[in-house]
């Protein structure tokens, strides 16, 4: 007896689109074939819809405890079932206070376990104050450790220098666990924004002038220098240029243990677009030229960047409205809308759905070692998102389930339109005039801590 019966949709799985019949006990998908006999508690009829696997989005900023007005657990989840995810991997800031410690993991722990309506995993920070509780995040089931090679924007996470880097990682390969890095020059960005300032650069412009490529190829080259030297597992969050993606996927071809992500703002906007459309668009890296949006496509396409995340980052209104643009909170809104991206502008370039799959779900499940997510196929949890790809829709204000209702993406059109996302085989999310009242209550997402990496993955 299944629990649940999907029929007929059209899935997406690793070689292609089959339309069969998913077959859900438990909470996972137990069989799956061209016609399954039952009997089932219950059908769903998935006949001209695609189904996805759940999106696993591996960089949020939820920002609780502690910056709950900026975003919350609650809201969060929510905006990413809508938009078609079913796991997140939550930041170590902009949650006050940041995750530095076993205590402080396990309070966002608990505050998700109340709160979160999609399955998540917790990320560690690693800061020159707390090196010595990086074993006891680990232990914690920390997913692994988040560093910031220039400044955070926050005063509370502050940024290692090379050689507190150096040990950092050294420490994190023994832990088995990957450092994440916002790789950008602290020197550079900050040596720059200190001469734009005193000659009274405040502008979008100015700013875009304060973060220049270099600043993130040059930490990028760094970070994988070290990486190599260490043997520690690497993740580059948010890269921004095609030279940093150049750089790492040259690292990764002679051995060092790195994946590569990308953002879908950086591959929707320009420095223009930020200079027009202002603070919505703030974020770091900033934004590039046309020429890199099209050579970020192009890494993706060529299979050189592994995962996209959106490093959702809202704030309150006030820290967006600010006339000094180098004081608008950098971060951007963009949690609902990372399938959409991918289907509307990755089909566009020619993305095939099975690789938008494993760019979104898959890739980052076993990179991340979280054990049974990413993929439709039998033993697999049923995080499942139900996708009329034939729709076109545009995003509005109303769309939107995050805390605050701006997004970069307002008013544009997309293709594909997430119908319904099942968690664990509950239907969590489903479309609709009322969807804002469909999620469950009490909220069903569950802690996921990281599995060890399988051997092949370890670095000898
Ligand atoms: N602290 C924080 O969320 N920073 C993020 N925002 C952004 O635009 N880039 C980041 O790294
Ligand atoms: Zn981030």
């Amino acid at each position: 007896m299944y629990d649940l019966l999907i029929r007929g949709g059209s899935l997406v799985r690793e070689d292609g689109i089959e339309t069969a019949d998913l077959g859900i006990a438990e909470g996972r998908i137990v069989d799956l074939a061209p016609e399954l006999d039952g009997p089932a508690r219950e059908e769903l009829d998935a006949r001209g819809l695609h189904v996805f696997p759940g999106a696993v989005d591996i960089h949020v900023h939820f920002n609780e405890p502690g910056r709950t007005e900026w975003e919350g657990l609650s809201t969060g989840s929510r905006a990413l079932i809508a938009g078609g995810g079913t796991t997140f991997a939550d930041m170590p800031l902009n949650s006050t206070p940041p995750v530095l410690d076993r205590a402080t993991f396990e309070a966002k722990r608990q505050a998700a376990e109340r709160g979160s309506h999609a399955d998540f995993a917790l990320w560690g920070g690693l800061t020159p104050r707390n090196m010595d509780r990086l074993p006891e995040l680990a232990g914690a089931g920390a997913v692994g450790f988040k560093a910031f090679m220039s400044h955070s924007g926050l005063e509370e996470f502050e940024s290692p220098d090379d050689y507190t880097l150096y040990e950092g990682m050294r420490l994190a390969r023994e832990l088995g666990l990957i450092v994440a890095l916002h790789a950008e020059s602290n020197s550079i960005t900050q040596g720059l924004s200190a001469r734009i300032r005193s000659e009274g650069g405040r502008s979008v412009r100015d700013y875009l002038r304060s973060r220049p490529a270099i600043a993130e190829v040059e930490a990028v080259s760094r970070a994988l220098l070290l990486a190599e030297e260490t043997g520690a597992r690497l993740h580059l969050v948010h890269l921004s240029t095609g030279r940093a993606v150049t750089l790492a996927a040259e690292a990764k071809a002679r051995g060092v243990d790195v994946s590569l992500e990308t953002c879908p703002h950086y591959l929707c906007f320009t420095g223009e677009d930020m200079e027009r459309l202002g603070a919505v668009l703030k974020c770091a890296p900033p934004l590039r030229d046309a020429g890199e949006v099209e050579a970020l496509w192009t890494a993706i396409r060529e299979g050189r960047i592994d995962t996209i995340g959106s490093d959702h980052s809202p704030s309150t209104l006030d820290l967006k409205e600010r006339a000094d643009f180098f004081e608008v909170w950098g971060g951007i809104g963009g949690v609902q809308s990372t399938l959409g991206v991918l289907l509307t502008e990755g089909r566009a370039r020619g993305l095939t759905l099975p690789h938008i799959a494993r760019l979104l779900a898959r890739t980052p499940a076993e990179r991340f070692g979280l054990t049974g997510k990413g993929r439709v196929e039998p033993g697999f949890d049923a995080d499942l998102v139900l996708v009329d790809l034939d729709a076109e829709w545009v995003h509005t204000a109303e769309d939107l389930h995050t805390r605050w209702k701006y997004s970069p993406y307002l008013g544009r059109t997309f293709r594909g339109r997430v119908r319904r996302t099942l968690l664990r085989g509950q239907t969590v999310y489903a479309d609709g005039p009322h969807s804002g009242g469909t999620f469950p209550t009490p909220p069903q997402g569950r802690f996921l801590r990281p599995a060890a990496p399988t051997p092949q993955e370890v670095t000898p």
